[in-house]
């Protein structure tokens, strides 16, 4: 007599793996990545699991990234409607984990070859001692640029604030383009200038806010600067959207921007002819060059009815073989080491380019409130870029969200 483990999920459908270990039921999985370039990819490849699981059925839902993390903690919260595996952002695994919400993976088929990931990216799947998720893509920043325009006004890419600020002012002479994109709606944008002044939001070790120090006003004033001086542009809302279309048509000569970036980047009509985008690390400030790190992770659902599959469908699209695919169809970067060995990835100039600058990133503080820095920043951000604030006033404001957010911190 075959006994077959049944559970209704919470979406009423069965779940669970027969006496012969077949898994079954429903696998709902909320992916954040982009849509128009980068969910195509996911979708196929989630749904290729049900070739290797004929009983199981994947649920693909694509939620936006600036929705997924709230909409997920309610549906947690009230116990109805939360996925079985959810794209959780490098800075959501700490919190949602710290709230419960997350399944600890360590024993589980979810962990397979874990000493394969990389450290950095495996750090923020860590938390108090057990492992919540795993790491999907790892990503950072550099300066994307158009060689035609570049050419045109015999400039090279800027390694420095003062080349940017004169290969931009070259470009506007020559081309009357405005030299960089600098997004203004995403607080994000402001760390590798902030890392550029020797500067950081905190210091994890001392439990010290370092947002308001002397090298956190100086970024502002950087950005600031770039601004009014007219080597950068900006807008208060609608980055995204507004940042891609400038670079894709040729508009501005430079943007700051990710691995997630390349493929929307590649549909430009001045990226046709892919070799005419470049990409060179962020800019040094007067205290030292750093982007930031970013990237997602997959984690299963504290309340999962079908906890074996999910396990399963985490190990299958964070495997070697699913992260080669991502690579080669999206130039996102691998969190497995091995997998940088395989040809079609090395042979990926986007990944080679953005493998060097991973290794040394700046890395986050992987804490709960590691996200929640990043609204009080927005906010002061855009205000200093639109000069709605002063950089001194802005800092200091972050500084005082900060010390109410992290009570026990200097
Ligand atoms: C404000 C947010 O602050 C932080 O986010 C940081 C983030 O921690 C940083 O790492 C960085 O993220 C990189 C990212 O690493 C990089 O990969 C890329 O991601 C691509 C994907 O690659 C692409 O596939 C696709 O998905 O699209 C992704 C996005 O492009 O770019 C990201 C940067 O955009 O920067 C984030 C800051 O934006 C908080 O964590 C919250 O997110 C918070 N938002 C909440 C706010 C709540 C209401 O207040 C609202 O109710 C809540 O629902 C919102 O969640």
């Amino acid at each position: 007599l075959a006994l077959t483990a049944t559970a209704c999920g919470g979406d009423g459908a069965e779940g669970g793996k027969s006496a012969s270990g077949k898994l079954s039921g429903t696998v709902t999985w909320w992916d954040t990545s982009t849509v128009g370039s980068e969910d195509k990819v996911f979708k196929k490849l989630a749904e290729g699991f049900t070739a290797l699981h004929p009983d199981v059925k994947v649920n693909y839902v694509n939620v936006p990234f600036g929705e997924a993390q709230n909409k997920f903690k309610n549906a947690a919260q009230s116990g109805s409607g939360a996925p079985d595996v959810i794209r959780s952002e490098v800075a959501w695994t700490p919190e949602f984990a710290d709230l419960g919400y997350l399944a600890p993976l360590d024993g589980t088929p979810a962990l397979t070859s874990d000493e394969d990931f990389l450290p950095q990216a495996a750090a923020s799947t860590e938390y108090d001692g057990k492992t919540y998720a795993v790491p999907q893509v790892i990503d950072s920043m550099g300066i994307f640029y158009n060689k035609r325009v570049f050419q045109e006004a015999g400039v090279r890419p800027p390694a420095s604030i003062a080349e940017l600020k004169s290969v931009a002012k070259k470009i506007k002479d020559k081309t009357g383009k405005t030299g960089l994109y600098l997004r203004g709606d995403d607080a994000y944008w402001f760390l590798s200038f902030l890392y550029g002044e020797g500067g950081n939001l905190v210091d994890v070790e001392k439990k010290q806010i370092t947002v308001d120090n002397p090298a956190g006003v100086k970024a502002m004033e950087v950005v600031e600067d770039l601004v009014d001086s007219g080597a950068a542009k900006t807008d208060a809302t609608d980055g995204w959207n507004n940042m891609q279309t400038a670079f894709k048509d040729g508009k501005v000569a430079m943007m700051i921007n990710g691995p997630w970036a390349v493929t929307d980047t590649y549909a430009g009509k001045e990226f046709a002819d892919r070799s005419n985008l470049g990409i060179v690390p962020v800019p040094a400030g007067s205290g030292g060059q750093g982007a930031p790190q970013g990237g997602h992770n997959l984690a299963v659902y504290a309340g999962s009815e079908n906890l074996d599959a999910s396990y399963a469908f985490v190990e299958y699209m964070t495997s070697a073989e699913s992260q080669a695919t991502v690579a080669e169809d999206l130039s996102l970067l691998p969190t497995r080491s091995s997998v940088y060995d395989e040809p079609s990835v090395s042979g990926n100039e986007m990944v080679a380019f953005f493998k060097p600058v991973v290794d040394k990133a700046v890395e986050r503080p992987w804490i709960p409130e590691g996200g929640s820095l990043f609204a009080p920043l927005l906010t002061e951000y855009t205000k200093v870029l639109t000069g709605q604030t002063t950089p001194q006033k802005g800092a200091e404001a972050v500084g005082e969200a900060y010390r109410k957010l992290l009570k026990d911190w200097k």
